[in-house]
């Protein structure tokens, strides 16, 4: 099992987007089936309070929208490995459990903790066993490492550009309670019943700037509580939000890079939201589209989204829109601003008003000029809490050297430590999608409980899978670079790095997994003669010395399941080779049903307005080429990532009509001209959209444009905000928070307590 074989970047093929035809016009000719047999449930019943997770489960109904008879069971992994297992041969099944009760007086004897009780075998003892080779103390040169962990040198330029684009961070008071921010009753509440104490750092920092509405680009370790961090204001600005039915609007976004992210942010906006009247929605890939859209007719105040999907509402739901947002927040924001979401975060851009309030947090956040003036902020305030691209506190790295030549030993080693050392709640990634699967397998036939969580999975099973894993059902989690950023799940003691990412940034939110909210956890990583130099830059960001070690496993150990996995290759060929079958079947059936389907809902699959697609198949395969060359390249920004792709775009710019027949051009020609027509259109639609938009947060309600009052109203406006942006919020909130603030100071018991949400707006 060659690993460098697949190794296919996965978090690109997550498709948030939807990859159809660029233009669909009414006809039988170009419409999709596709499309339309997924909303044939108009009966479909979306269901988003409670477990976010719930509700986007099939279980629920609710994630392709087919009804139950035209839904078809995915192959289960699972039935054909213990089908599999139960006809192996008896020599290997006592085999397996030989080693299964070996590796448990092991781990009895040796915890895997600290000092010298850690089952670290030292060099010299694997010597003395008759085991590896001496490990000899190579120098790692620095050279290029800033090319990895992103820690180039600054300028003396850039200095300035910083200096001239970042707010200067006003002195304030140092929070270590909740209680003296200000926050409102309802939230001070939910927050008790989550069991949030007393503040983290970012929260300390990013509650009372995100309160004033300033733009925040945010920075701490991983599980240090950024969801919250900028979740907690959001509430607190819409408890000051217009009420009633003409001035329902959604108001916030919060775009993530995955589903599953996005349903964790969705259930912590809901638990956090749980005592006022704010309404969340959850729209992402894999969801049923009408279900969402009849969500959004709603107009909920809070959307978390993916990026592809949401477009695709801008696009196809008439009566939403992002015209009356207040606040737009970017979680994993440095994965946002790559160039593998690039496109579809411009054209999410020029759907938000530049008066927003935007937020951008990550682990790994970048405070480069050039990739953040793509966000169009204004004068935002940088917050990085902790030293830019550190572990947290409670992580232990290890590192295991897999020596040249002893690549093809990798599952071995992995089975090793997994059957000796590491036996639950273990998160092991991997950088393709096929070799967390075949892992899987292996695991499988070694009687190992796991799940896997990659893009080649339907989103009813990645779902499965994550839920079986957090409920302790599973005890492995096989991963791709999928579940490495801001996945958070309670309980995960070890995560193991099969093979290591490209970048620092990637590493450190793998590794993110576990050690998190003040927890401690274990990262074990597989580390070959090329991912030494990514190896000295981990170990350099590490919160200190004892908490790096280097693990020798013993040979023998190692040569055992070498030769035990080479025993099960034929058997993982087998399983490989029937689920393939499975999966063909099962996809004819679904032809054949979508054919039935079809003809007997003809009429009005064909009578509905055809959906427009923002990037076409072939746009969708550029932009994931993209994205994977710039992952691969370890580059987070755009501009490095644009460096690698330059020459190519020039190329085809100049190329255009080159090398097509007179009618491939003129066709080709005509086509761009239909879609600069498309994109008056859709101008038209939006400004008609921007006319019936409700009032912002604070704002009374819109008067038509031209009236006396409205021209008044605007220039009243600009005068007291200055720039005019969130200038609703700063004489409310901003004020508000000033006078509470003094209040707090008189040691009132935050006064909240008694404060009534109607009392600060009848201030106005
Ligand atoms: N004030 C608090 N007190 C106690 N626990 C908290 C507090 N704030 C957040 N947590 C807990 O910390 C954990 C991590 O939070 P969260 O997922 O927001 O981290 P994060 O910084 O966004 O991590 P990542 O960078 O990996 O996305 C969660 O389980 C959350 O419930």
């Amino acid at each position: 099992m060659a690993p460098e074989d697949d190794f296919v970047m996965t978090i690109e093929s997550d498709d948030e987007s939807p990859s159809e035809p660029t233009k669909a016009t009414n006809t039988k000719s170009q419409v999709n089936p596709d499309a339309d047999f997924a909303q044939l449930n108009p009966e479909f019943n979306f269901s988003i309070s409670g477990d976010a997770l719930e509700a986007i489960t099939l279980g629920d109904g609710g994630l392709t929208s087919g009804s139950a008879s035209q839904k078809l069971e995915p192959v289960s992994i699972d039935d054909i490995i213990s089908r599999r297992r139960s006809k192996l041969p008896k020599k290997r099944k006592r085999q397996t459990s030989v080693s299964e009760d070996e590796g448990d007086e092991e781990d009895q004897s040796a915890p895997a903790s600290d000092s010298e009780e850690d089952p670290l075998v030292t060099d010299e003892e694997a010597d003395e066993e008759g085991g590896s080779e001496p490990e000899e103390e190579e120098e790692i040169s620095s050279e290029n490492e800033s090319s990895l962990d992103g820690s180039d040198e600054e300028t003396q330029a850039e200095k300035d550009r910083k200096a001239a684009f970042f707010s200067e961070a006003e002195p304030s008071e140092a929070h270590s309670s909740f209680l003296t921010m200000n926050l409102s009753r309802p939230i001070l509440k939910a927050l008790t019943s989550m069991g949030f104490s007393t503040p983290t750092p970012i929260q300390a920092a990013t509650i009372p700037v995100g309160l004033l509405g300033k733009d925040v680009v945010g920075n701490a370790v991983t599980g240090s509580g950024k969801t919250a961090a900028f979740i907690i204001p959001m509430i607190e600005r819409l408890l000051y939000r217009e009420r009633g039915k003409r001035a329902a609007a959604t108001r916030c976004l919060i775009l993530v890079p995955t589903r599953e992210l996005a349903a964790q942010c969705f259930e912590v906006g809901t638990k956090l939201a749980a005592h006022t009247d704010i309404q969340f929605c959850l729209v992402v890939g894999g969801l049923s589209v009408k279900a969402q859209e009849a969500a959004l007719r709603n107009r909920p105040d809070v959307v978390i989204a993916t990026p592809g999907r949401l477009i695709d509402h801008i696009r196809n739901s008439p009566s939403f829109t992002l015209d009356a947002l207040d606040i737009t927040v970017l979680d994993e924001a440095d994965r946002m601003l790559s160039e593998g979401f690039h496109d579809e975060l411009t054209e999410i851009i020029r759907s938000c008003p530049p008066s927003r309030q935007t937020m951008l947090f990550s682990a790994t956040m970048t405070d480069s000029v050039d990739e953040l003036v793509k966000m169009s902020l204004n004068k935002p305030v940088r917050l990085f809490v902790d030293p830019s691209r550190a572990t947290a506190k409670g992580l232990v790295q290890e590192f295991i050297r897999v020596r040249s030549g002893k690549e093809e030993e990798r599952p071995a080693i992995l089975v090793t430590v997994c059957k000796k050392l590491f036996k639950s709640n273990v998160i092991i990634f991997y950088r393709s999608k096929k070799l967390a699967h075949q892992m899987r397998i292996v695991f499988g036939l070694l009687g190992m409980s796991c799940e896997e969580l990659h893009g080649d999975l339907t989103q009813e099973q990645r779902l499965k899978a994550l839920r079986a894993f957090r409920d302790g059902q599973a005890d492995y989690l096989m991963a791709t670079d999928l579940a490495s950023r801001g996945l958070d799940i309670k309980g995960v003691t070890t995560v193991i790095n099969y093979d290591m990412p490209n970048d620092l940034a990637q590493y450190l939110h793998r590794v993110g997994r576990t050690a998190r909210a003040g927890k401690k956890g274990r990262s074990v990583s597989l580390v070959g003669e090329s991912d030494r130099k990514l190896l000295k830059a981990a170990v350099k960001r590490s919160s200190g010395a004892d908490s790096v070690r280097h693990r020798v496993l013993a040979a023998e150990d190692v040569a055992k399941w070498v030769q035990e996995l080479e025993e099960l290759k034929g058997e993982v060929a087998d399983i490989l080779k029937e689920e393939k079958e499975e999966k063909q079947l099962r996809r004819a059936e679904m032809e054949l049903k979508k054919g039935q389907n079809m003809i007997e809902h003809e009429e009005e699959i064909y009578s509905r307005p055809a959906r427009t697609w923002f990037q076409s198949t072939k746009d969708k395969a550029k932009s994931a080429v993209l994205s994977k060359q710039a992952h691969e390249a370890g580059s987070d920004g755009l501009g490095k990532a644009k460096a690698k792709t330059g020459p190519d775009e020039n190329k085809r710019k100049r190329d255009k009509y080159a090398g097509l027949t007179r009618r491939a051009k003129r066709r080709k020609m005509a086509m761009e001209e239909d879609a600069d027509d498309g994109k008056a259109v859709d101008a038209a639609v939006r400004a008609a959209k921007k006319a019936a938009r409700p009032a912002k947060i604070g704002e009374p309600e819109r008067r038509p444009p031209g009236s006396k009052k409205s021209r008044d109203k605007k220039n009243a406006k600009t005068k007291v905000g200055g720039s005019g942006r969130g200038s609703a919020f700063g004489q409310e909130l901003g004020q508000s928070a000033k006078r509470e603030g003094v209040r707090a100071k008189k040691g009132v018991q935050t006064g909240l307590g008694n404060k009534k949400v109607g009392k600060r707006r009848t201030r106005r």
